[in-house]
């Protein structure tokens, strides 16, 4: 079974926060972009999205040719994937919603172009039910903002062939990203099964009058933070453990894996809790508006980034090690 690899065509569907990033990478990756999203003005804010991202984009280097002007918005599902040769569906996250979308995208798009899901959790094997020639779908979950996170999760249905796997996985690196094959197909993938684990239990500290919102991130940006964009958390606490580490760690540590530090189980989302957490965000907002935010956030990226690869090379290890 093949699949398109060699792709000069993206097709987008839904525009927002992530189909945007979507494009805006691909546009920097020197592709034509076909969009389509069904809400009144998505055109411009799709166009306004993508102009922001490019001075990010043109910093970490623009592929030849690379041009906003290459992105075409058009009005219909079957203008906008049946001459693509890759197709990244970014639309709610509802199951029915991605359910019918596909049906219909996987009916009007080549056989052989993959289509990928942005999904953050949701299966596979459930929204593409009723796909036509489903062995070429797959989920590509990325990360915000898409346009410079490299990380990619794809993920396979019970119908996806294994040749779709790889040949999404090359497809992802031509755009520069990271992509992690989840080989089990499971609901929250890797990523965001962890990071919705950290979330509960800020919920829980704010819903039990632990911490602030904005302390509770102070805890995350100086401390681990700061780790967790060049080590993940095995290797980290494997250093802990000093000359013995892990099992040295481990026997340290691990009783408290008994204790009741964590709560797991989300707490119930109260009007109280909402408003908390709402009221507590708003005040670290402060006078920035959530687009100075997201530059200064582009730009710390890129600065640790840059960073973390200089000193990859330094240590004789390569930008993928
Ligand atoms: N926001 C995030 O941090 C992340 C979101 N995702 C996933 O990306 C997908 C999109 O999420 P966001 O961009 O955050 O949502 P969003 O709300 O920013 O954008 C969704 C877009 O889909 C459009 N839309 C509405 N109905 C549609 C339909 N029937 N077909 C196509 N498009 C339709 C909307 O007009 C909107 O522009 C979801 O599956 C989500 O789980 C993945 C990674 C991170
Ligand atoms: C909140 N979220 C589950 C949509 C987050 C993601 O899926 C990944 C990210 O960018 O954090």
């Amino acid at each position: 079974m093949t699949f398109i690899t060699e792709i000069k065509t993206f097709a987008a569907l839904g525009s927002g926060v992530i189909g945007s990033g979507w494009v805006a990478r691909a546009l920097a990756y020197g592709l034509d972009v076909v969009a389509w999203d069904p809400a009144p003005g998505a055109e411009a804010a799709l166009r306004k999205r993508v102009a922001k991202a490019w001075p990010a984009l043109e910093k970490s280097g623009l592929a030849e040719g690379a041009s906003q002007h290459r992105l075409r918005f058009v009005s219909t599902i079957d203008e906008c994937v049946r001459d693509a040769d890759f197709i990244q569906e970014s639309a709610p996250e509802r199951l029915d919603l991605k359910l019918e979308l596909h049906s219909k995208i996987s009916a009007a798009a080549k056989p052989d172009a993959l289509i990928g899901s942005s999904t953050s959790g949701l299966l596979p094997s459930e929204f593409y039910e009723t796909s036509t020639h489903p062995e070429r779908c797959i989920v590509g979950h990325p990360f915000n903002p898409v346009y410079l996170l490299p990380l990619v999760e794809v993920v396979g249905g019970q119908k996806t062939a294994p040749e779709a796997i790889q040949a999404a996985i090359k497809v992802y690196q031509s755009l520069g990203m990271r992509p992690l094959h989840v080989r089990k197909e499971v609901p929250g993938f890797i990523a965001d099964r962890l990071l919705e684990a950290l979330w509960r239990e800020a919920l829980h500290l704010v819903n039990d009058g632990v911490a602030s919102t904005g302390e509770i991130d102070d805890a995350i940006r100086f401390g681990a933070g700061l780790r967790w964009s060049f080590m993940g958390t095995f290797l980290t606490y494997t250093l802990a453990g000093g000359d013995a580490g892990m099992r040295h760690f481990m026997n340290q540590f691990g009783p408290a894996l008994q204790l009741p530090w964590t709560y797991l189980p989300a707490p119930e989302l109260s009007e109280k809790l909402i408003d908390d957490v709402v009221e507590g965000t708003t005040e670290q907002l402060g006078q920035h508006s959530i687009a100075a935010l997201e530059s200064y956030r582009d730009d710390c990226l890129l600065a640790v980034m840059e960073a973390v690869n200089a000193t990859r090379l330094k240590h004789g290890m390569t930008i993928n090690d």
